[in-house]
Parts: structure tokens; sequence; C-alpha cells
């Protein structure tokens, strides 16, 4: 892994209806993700907050069944070109959420860098609506479709190309709930998901091994890690929590094989919501998986 990590916060609240996940980067921050990085003998830079527009300011035309949409994609278009730039620089771009929409910006600033980029997507849900089959008209709800090439065009084509990513290069660990049609685009796609059923049957260890050897082929991997993922009573502080999900220990196995394997290029944790949480627990979590992605060992 790069010994360079620019740190970047995306105050982003526009992908859902629940306020409060725009504090999520200052939560993580003051959970100490910085030193405990430092710590490992990284050089870590605070690149700061990516500018994000009040709803109040901007205009809240809804288009279709998209919530936000004009805020979604001005705040996508700046920090894909921050975090392009992180990557020019070699430095790893670790991004703070914010809600899960700002991954449609991420995934647009890294895979440009990558021939076949891997994503794996740690998340009680798929994220892969549409505006016609969400349930909620919410955009956190649908990055992971707009990243492989399907949804509204202002959003597939953030950084004027499409598709970020394969269907093939994806896995989804900790899914728990899926509406109708992110199961039709799953079957459809091909998409490799492990649902809480196959974390439980085959125990963590084994998911991590197998999803290691099924991006072996990629050229970078990204993790995208959304707190919901997470069991609620590890991870109060999120805005749509699904009980059955993966535990505190679990997680951290998960980031240390990551570690060991030594495939992440880039990372982002979402979905913090300091408003809903329980003193900092689900920032103070997310920064302890960080310590483990990044090398941290007991002995
Ligand atoms: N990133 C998230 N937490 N997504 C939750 C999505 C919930 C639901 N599937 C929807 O589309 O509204
Ligand atoms: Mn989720
Ligand atoms: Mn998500």
């Amino acid at each position: 892994m790069l010994k360079d990590i620019t740190v970047i916060g995306v105050p982003m609240d526009l992908g859902q209806m629940r306020r409060g996940v725009d504090m999520g980067p200052s939560a993580i921050r003051y959970a100490g993700v910085v030193e405990r990085l430092e710590n490992l003998d990284y050089r870590v830079e605070d690149f700061g907050d990516i500018d994000i527009a009040r709803p109040e300011k901007q205009s809240i035309e809804n288009e279709g069944n998209l919530k936000n949409l004009k805020g979604v994609i001005e705040a996508s278009e700046k920090l894909s070109q921050t975090v392009s730039t992180v990557i020019s620089n070699k430095k790893f771009p670790l991004v703070l959420g914010g809600d899960h929409s700002i991954a449609i910006g991420t995934l647009a600033g890294v895979s440009k860098h990558y021939e076949n980029l891997g994503v794996i997507w740690y998340d009680a849900h798929g994220d892969l609506n549409t505006a016609d089959t969400s349930p909620s008209g919410n955009i956190h709800g649908m990055p992971l479709a707009v990243s492989i090439g399907i949804g509204h065009e202002r959003l597939t084509n953030i950084s004027d190309y499409t598709p970020k990513i394969k269907p093939e290069n994806i896995v989804i660990i900790g899914a728990r709930s899926l509406d109708e049609g992110e199961r039709e685009l799953i079957k459809e796609k091909g998409i490799k998901v492990y649902t809480m059923h196959e974390v439980d049957r085959l125990g963590m260890a084994k998911v991590m091994e197998e999803t290691i050897e099924y991006l072996a082929h990629t050229d970078g991997v990204h993790l995208s890690l959304d707190l919901d993922g997470l069991d609620p009573h590890d991870a109060p502080g999120v805005g749509t929590p699904v009980l059955g999900g993966i535990s505190y220990r679990e997680s951290h196995l998960a980031m240390e094989m990551l570690a060991e394997a030594e495939i992440i290029t880039s990372a982002e944790f979402v979905e913090v919501n300091p408003i809903l949480d329980e003193k900092n627990k689900t920032a103070t979590v997310a920064v302890a998986l960080m310590g483990s992605l990044f090398g941290e060992k007991l002995l």
C-alpha cells in the first residue's frame, strides 16, 4: 500500500432524506482517523471537505424519481476531480462520507486510473436501483448501478465516461435488503453477492478468501464500505439500518485479510450519521476498521 494517504471529507446528505449524515466526516475525524493512520507510519494529509450545496440553497427540483439530482451531480464532479488528482500524485485516496451517493464521484475519479478496477461493496444494500426501480428516489440507493452505466445519463456520465466498472469486477458483501429491481439486475449481470446467508454459512474468512481470489485479475480494488453493512448493534449511527448484519469482529477480520492481501488501492467509508449515533460509536468503529485495513496488528 502507498505510504501517503490523503483524507477527503464529503459532507454529503443530498442522496437521502435523513439530515445529519453530512456531519459524518467531522465525526470520523473526531474519532481520530489521522492520528490512527499516522501511528501506523503513514504520511497523512487531510484535504478538508468537498464543498456541498446546502439543500435550501440549491433548487430542490427532483427530476422524476431522483431527489436532489442537481446537487448530487455537482458534488460528484468535484469529488471525481479531487480523487483523480490525489491518485495522480501517487497518494491513496481515503474518502469519508457522507451518504453513499458519493461513491458515484469517487469511482468516477478512481476508475480513470485503472484498466480493470475491482470493487468491494460492503453493505446491507445493493445500491443497484435506478429512478425506475427505486422505492425512495434516494440516490444513495443507486451508486453501484450508476457505476456500471445504468441510470440517469447525467449520473452515469460524470467525468465524461461510462461505465466506470464492469459487473464482473464487483463483489457485494453483507447484503440483506434488496429491492425487486436490484435482484433482477444482479441476476441479469451476474454480479457476485455474498448475502448474510453466505456470510453465516461460509464464515467471513472463506468469504474474504474467495473475494480476493475472485478479484485477482483486476489491477486495483476500491473498497466502498457502508457502515450499515455492519449490524446496527455495532454501528447504530446510520440512516437505513437493517438487523442481522456483519459483526464488528467479522468486519475486523475482513479488513485484516484485505490488508494482508495488499489489494486495496482506494477506499471510502460512508453513511456515518452522528445525529443517529450513540456517543460517536459508529465513527469510532469506522476508524478502528480503517486501522485494520491499513495494517494495524495486535502482535
Ligand atoms: N446507501 C444506502 N444506505 N442505501 C440504502 C438504499 C435503500 C433502498 N434500497 C433505496 O433504494 O432507497
Ligand atoms: Mn447500505
Ligand atoms: Mn450503501
